[in-house]
């Protein structure tokens, strides 16, 4: 089981209290200068993907109480306690074992005298066929025609993960529409139908629990578009496959069982795309790169599981998070890919990182008095550079930044990835570097600038510098290298609950909510004034009653 520490009251963090008063004020460059070998002595080239953490603010003392705080709050046996399938997960009583599904043909996984890798491998057997028959056009619709249309209808890990892999994988797409519907706003699923033949769609309904509300008013509203064309209840069996947990809930939906793709209630919703719930990416770029996926996330598992901490990518990017968190006070972490198909990454890691860590109460059930889950966010390079950088080069926020970058591009389409690549490089060696003030004036007389002019301007165009970044650089976004990247950030956010003492693994934050749209929504069915919630709630509501 995890040990609930207080990682503010371990040696480590006083030490590190040390390190950060000799470093608060330091600049990169000056620890760049002081270390010429800082890159060799920062930084992980691991298969095919490089980690260079040496932008960061940290020297080798640091770096070893780094690693020290890791020790000391027992992240060695949180490891083994996760990955052998204790159950973790205490507040919901389940193990947490997305790892599993990333066990390669012939391994073994007994949880509690059972081979769970026996289920989980007859799972993506039946994955593999199914999804070979669609692609191949062997599974026919009602009317004896091939599929051509792909809606996946989930929401939160249910929609984010099939959606990031099947757009940073799109190099890889076959012939198939893929379509994602997620939001209940009838928008989303309308705007969808009107792209789709009832004929030629297959719908997947991925839900863990199949008793989401949106999922499941977007799937009736699914099965009722089919309905008025095909006119028989037979055909759903044709149209209407589910991904869930729940096969209770999926055959009173009507879908028969011969249909359904399970998982377990061991695999979070967050961490899900690595089930059944991936079956839109099998579909959408076939099975075997589905594998590759797997297998990727594979043998980042392995590497965390066995390199030490001075050499294990995601115990060091959660420390260096950890660093800036809970000593520099940052408040949120950017994560910029300079990869157009990963343009759903930062987005995928809003639900994983901040669904996982955005927690107020430690393990022993009191608040916490420190910082934990940062805001993440992000857009790709170069985009954001034409955004909001302004606020990451010159604002009053320290935001540490995760570069990514493949050095293979799948369009390679004249010197575009050479001037992609030109800005990958030159943001982060401006925000370890900035502009003195010095600097900024020589540049404008240069221009041209009389002393007034430059004396006006130049406090403008100084950069501070000393902004920390991380580069990840790939060789190429493949589907090996994707599941890498996933699981590396993954246990990234594990390794950073484990130290906060926080559970990574529930989500109790997003009941209440639900709770109170569950009971709002009878008082919008009539044309009664409401008066039970506070003035402004009822007003909201009253008005919205008398517009709609
Ligand atoms: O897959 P389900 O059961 O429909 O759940 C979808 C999402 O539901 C949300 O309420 C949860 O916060 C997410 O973690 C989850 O992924």
């Amino acid at each position: 089981m995890l040990q609930s520490v207080n990682f503010t009251k371990t040696t480590a963090y006083k030490n590190l209290t040390e390190d950060f008063k000799r470093l608060e004020n330091k600049h990169l460059k000056e620890l760049f200068s002081a270390e010429t070998n800082r890159q060799k002595q920062f930084s992980i080239l691991w298969n095919d993907i490089f980690i260079d953490y040496s932008k960061n603010r940290i020297d080798a003392k640091t770096f070893s109480n780094l690693i020290s705080l890791a020790k000391e709050v027992g992240l060695e046996s949180a490891i083994k306690s996760q990955f052998s399938g204790e159950k973790i997960n205490q507040t919901e009583n389940r193990a947490v074992l997305h790892t599993a599904l990333r066990k390669q043909f012939g391994q073994s996984l007994v949880v509690e005298g059972k081979d769970i890798l026996t289920d989980i491998f007859a799972v993506k057997k039946q994955m593999k066929e199914f999804s070979e028959k669609v692609i191949s056009g062997n599974w026919k619709g009602y009317t004896g025609k091939a599929i051509t249309d792909i809606v996946n209808i989930g929401i939160g890990g249910s929609d984010l993960g099939p959606v990031m892999v099947t757009e940073a994988l799109k190099a890889y797409k076959n012939h198939l529409n893929l379509h994602f519907v997620s939001n209940v706003d009838g928008t989303h699923i309308a705007e969808t139908l009107k792209k789709c033949n009832p004929e030629t769609t297959l719908f997947l309904i991925a839900s863990k629990t199949f008793t989401t509300q949106e999922t499941m008013a977007n799937a009736f509203s699914a099965r009722n578009w089919f309905l008025a064309t095909a006119k028989d209840d037979a055909a759903v069996s044709k149209h209407f496959v589910a991904l869930s947990t729940n096969s209770e809930q999926v055959q009173k939906f009507g879908i028969d069982p011969t249909n359904m793709f399970v998982f377990w209630d061991w695999v979070g919703g967050r961490y899900s795309l690595w089930s059944a719930i991936g079956l839109s990416i099998c579909l959408g770029i076939g099975y075997d790169n589905f594998e590759l996926l797997l297998k990727g996330a594979y043998e980042m598992d392995e590497h965390f599981r066995t390199a030490n901490f001075e050499e294990n990518i995601p115990v060091i990017l959660a420390l260096l998070g950890v660093w800036y968190v809970n000593f520099f006070g940052a408040a949120s972490h950017a994560i910029l890919p300079y990869d157009q198909y990963l343009h759903r990454f930062a987005a995928y890691f809003q639900q994983g990182d901040m669904e996982s860590n955005g927690k107020t109460v430690d393990r022993s059930g009191k608040r916490v008095d420190y910082q934990t889950g940062p805001i993440i966010w992000g857009e790709p390079g170069t985009n954001g550079q034409h955004a909001f950088y302004q606020l990451i080069h010159q604002g009053t926020q320290m935001i540490p930044a995760d570069f990514i970058a493949p050095a293979q591009s799948h369009n390679a389409i004249g010197n575009h990835h050479q001037l992609l690549m030109s800005n990958f490089f030159a943001q982060t060696e401006a925000l370890m570097n900035g502009k003195t003030l010095d600097v900024a004036e020589a540049e404008l007389v240069k221009a041209g600038l009389s002393a007034e002019e430059v004396n006006k301007l130049a406090a403008f165009k100084v950069f501070e510098g000393n902004k920390p970044t991380n580069s990840i650089l790939a060789k190429k976004i493949t589907p090996e290298v994707l599941g890498s990247l996933i699981a590396m950030y993954e246990h990234k956010i594990f390794v950073q609950g484990v130290i906060w003492n926080i559970f990574s693994y529930d989500q109790w934050g997003v009941e209440l909510g639900k709770q109170l749209a569950n009971s709002i929504l009878p008082e919008l069915e009539n044309e009664k004034a409401i008066d039970s919630h506070d003035s402004s709630t009822n007003g909201l509501i009253n008005l919205y009653k008398n517009w709609k």
